[in-house]
């Protein structure tokens, strides 16, 4: 099947080609708080198996989407399918990596119990985890290389092994979809790397993946597809996109100038200074 994006640049990619049932359909759709929209046009066909980097300028609504992917910001206008059902049906199978800074580290809880927190989403927190449950718990810390650090407490571990601890708490149940939010934010190189080949390995598992990032080096090393948000032009105009498509295709520079404007941005390992434009 072959839909058009609804991409506000001349001379991006245009038209996605996509075939099978898509993991995200957005049919026109918009999403945002108290009734306002803060991203709109979205009209994309997500195809399952892709990694998708969703970059944008701080407040284009990146992490708005992530959140009405998941049912959790409201769907303001338009539809939206997210493996095949409404988000909220969708959600025990979708696993997510918050931003960062919306963590609480002081709880008194060990690693072993948050990776084992992303088993109650599809199970229900008063259920037994169980022998397999313990064992896909044991399974995802090795995978994320933490598995010596299961008992440490959460918070007294770096910043770069809690990020990979989140991660294993979003993989334990075996999602479909993940979305990741900025999880290379604050990564020194070694943990940046370790989660660059991690990203890499579960898309060629077949999982789709949506990995918010500021970082375009990082989309080109991971990602198969990309998609930039562009903030609203006027002040609480909301983000839409400027470019959707293969991650070589979509990420030109018109598209990423238009997207981030007066920022400074890196493409192709060049640094790039945007100027603001008008738009046509
Ligand atoms: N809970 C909320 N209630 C009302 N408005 C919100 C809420 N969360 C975000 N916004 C607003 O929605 C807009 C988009 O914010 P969002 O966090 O989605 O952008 P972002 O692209 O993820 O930004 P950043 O890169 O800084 O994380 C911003 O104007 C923000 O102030």
């Amino acid at each position: 099947m072959t839909r058009s994006t609804d991409c506000a640049v001349s001379g991006v990619l245009e038209t996605t080609s996509v075939s099978g049932d898509p993991a995200i359909r957005l049919e026109q759709a918009a999403f945002g708080y108290d009734g306002v929209a803060r991203v709109e046009r979205l009209n994309l066909d997500i195809p399952t198996g892709a990694a998708v980097a969703l970059i944008g300028p701080n407040g284009s609504g990146k992490s708005t989407l992530l959140r009405g992917i998941l049912g959790l910001a409201e769907n303001t206008s338009g539809r939206v399918r997210v493996l095949g059902e409404t988000p909220e049906r969708a959600r025990s199978r979708v696993g997510t990596l918050p931003q960062a800074d919306t963590r609480d580290t002081t709880l008194p809880v060990s690693l072993r119990q948050v990776v084992t927190m992303g088993l109650y989403r599809s199970r229900g927190a008063l259920r037994p985890i169980g022998r397999a449950g313990r064992a896909a718990v044991n399974d995802t810390l090795e995978r994320v290389g933490l598995a010596a650090f299961a008992n440490r407490r959460f918070g007294e571990l770096s910043g770069g092994q809690q990020q990979r601890g989140i991660l294993a708490r979003a993989l334990v149940a075996n999602p479909q979809l993940l979305l990741l939010d900025e999880p290379f934010n604050g990564l020194d190189r070694e943990n940046r790397d370790t989660l660059l080949e991690l990203v890499r390995e579960l898309s060629s598992e077949g999982r789709t993946l949506i990995v918010s990032t500021h970082d375009l080096e990082i989309a080109q090393q991971a990602c198969t597809h990309a998609l930039l948000l562009s903030s609203g032009h006027e002040p609480h105009q909301p983000g839409h996109p400027a470019a959707f498509g293969l991650v070589d295709e979509a990420l030109t520079l018109g598209a990423v100038q238009h997207a981030f404007q007066d920022v400074t941005v890196e493409l192709d390992q060049h640094t790039v200074t945007t100027t603001r434009e008008t738009e046509g």
